[in-house]
């Protein structure tokens, strides 16, 4: 088997390798150590298997930006096609500080393994800039996104590379991204991102999308167990763990605790999720909520609750952290929140996890599913897309759960199997160029 070490690894636009234990670079290690448990599993060749660990293309670009009192900084942007095998790329933009070529590679990759697992006809891809959005004015901020857009112009395109709203963008970024792409094209291009405002062709239900994906495999998880009075706690109350939050108290379960980055809030009763939303857009986050207790972001984690969705960033599950939990049922609303020695203390701890990959798949699905509309100049209404999202979540689960049962794996052993070995397959049939 290959070591999934150098094939992937990437450099910075100075040309120098990521350092070491960042933590880009520890989602890049959990991606290629994911990878290679799938290809031994899989039994695929060398070259394939180096093949898979290593992204088409990878674009590092410099992002000037004119700060409102005159000054000019300079950030990184990123974009990277992990694979294109399956249709074109399909991915989202990132705006964080500590976003870098590792982390976006990493993203890339489980995008590639995503799009194949939920049978949606993409690649993966995935971009950012090393930005702060919360330090940057409105206008700033339009400009960083126009100027990373036009940066990284000669990848995109609805045909090619379609990205999408991710940690610190929106659906005004969307908007923006569009809008710079068209006016390049001459003509407007809607099916060049998705998670657009709905007035510029977004789709009808993919705000809340990733959410409910991520309830509908909550809920299959559960399998014939009641929901009502199931304990959950959320890690992360943004796009999608603030409406996850909130389809899972539609389904009868009890959130009891949120977090994001300004604190976390318990109530062993149950939160008004609604009533913490109308908060979190007046205050700027969950702190001060008034009507809970607030806990350490580490003590959320191992709060003695049936359900843990984090919904935040990578690396949050440890071999340390993930001795603290105490729920069943792990359902990862965040890319890539749970390292491989984390996954090894909550699968001997007995405890289900239910890969990214395949839980939050509902943001991706409904992407598709608008782009589907955007290239036919077409809309459907709300209850048709919740039909297709529903229908593809549950047989991406069954598939899943079934591969796992039948060769007793963990789910997303199972998951990745699939989703590489789609991918693999792909690449045999299609052959090798020249
Ligand atoms: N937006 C989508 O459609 C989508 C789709 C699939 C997967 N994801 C993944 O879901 C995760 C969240 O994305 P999002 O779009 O909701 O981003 P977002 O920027 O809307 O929200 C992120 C949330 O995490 C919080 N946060 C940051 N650091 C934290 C910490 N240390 N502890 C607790 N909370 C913290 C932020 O305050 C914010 O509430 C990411 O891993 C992303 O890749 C997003």
């Amino acid at each position: 088997m290959v070591p999934p070490t150098a094939s992937a690894t990437t450099t910075t636009s100075t040309g120098a390798v990521p350092a070491a234990g960042s933590a880009g670079r520890q989602a890049l290690d959990t991606a290629l150590f994911q990878l290679g448990q799938a290809a031994e599993h899989l039994g695929l060749d060398d070259g394939l298997h180096r093949m898979l660990a290593t992204p088409r293309r990878s674009l590092t670009v410099s992002v000037p930006v004119r700060r409102e009192d005159g000054r000019m900084d300079v950030v990184q942007g990123y974009r990277v096609q992990h694979n294109v095998s399956r249709g074109p790329a399909k991915g989202g933009i990132r705006f964080h500080p500590d976003t870098d070529l590792s982390e976006v590679t990493a993203l890339a990759m489980w995008m590639t393994w995503k799009c194949a697992l939920v049978g949606i006809p993409y690649g993966g891809a995935n971009g950012g800039v090393g930005v702060d959005p919360a330090t940057l004015t409105t206008r700033e901020l339009e400009r960083v996104t126009r100027r990373y857009v036009n940066e990284i112009l000669p990848l995109i395109g609805p045909d090619q590379d379609i990205p999408a709203p991710d940690v610190g963008t929106d659906e005004q970024t969307m908007a923006w991204i569009m809008d710079t792409y068209s006016v390049n094209a001459g003509y407007s291009v809607p099916g060049v991102v998705t998670g657009k405002p709905t007035i510029l062709g977004g789709s009808l239900g993919r705000a809340g999308a990733t959410a409910r994906g991520v309830q509908i495999a909550t809920m299959a998880a559960l399998g014939d167990r009641d929901p009502a009075g199931v304990t959950v706690a959320v890690q992360g109350f943004g796009k999608v763990g603030a409406p996850a939050a909130r389809y899972l108290a539609d389904a009868r379960c009890r959130v009891v605790a949120v977090s994001d980055a300004t604190g976390a809030i318990t109530d062993r009763a149950g939160l008004d999720v609604a009533a913490v939303r109308a908060h979190v857009a007046e205050a700027g986050g969950v702190a001060g909520y008034p009507r809970a207790d607030a806990l350490s972001h580490a003590d959320l984690l191992g709060l003695d609750v049936g359900v843990l969705v984090p919904a935040a960033l990578e690396g949050v599950l440890t071999a340390e952290t993930a001795q603290k939990v105490r729920a069943r049922l792990v359902v990862e609303g965040a890319n890539g929140p749970t390292t491989p020695a984390a996954d090894d203390v909550l699968a001997d701890a007995g405890v289900t996890v239910v890969p990214d990959i395949l839980a939050n798949a509902g943001g991706v699905i409904v992407s598709y599913l608008e782009w589907v509309q955007n290239m036919q100049a077409y809309t459907w209404s709300a209850g048709e897309v919740e039909v297709k999202l529903r229908d593809l979540m549950e047989q991406a689960y069954a598939e899943v759960g079934a591969l796992a049962a039948d060769e007793g794996l963990t789910l997303r052993r199972a998951a990745h199997a699939i989703g590489v070995s789609r991918v693999a397959e792909a690449h045999r049939l299609r052959g090798l160029y020249p």
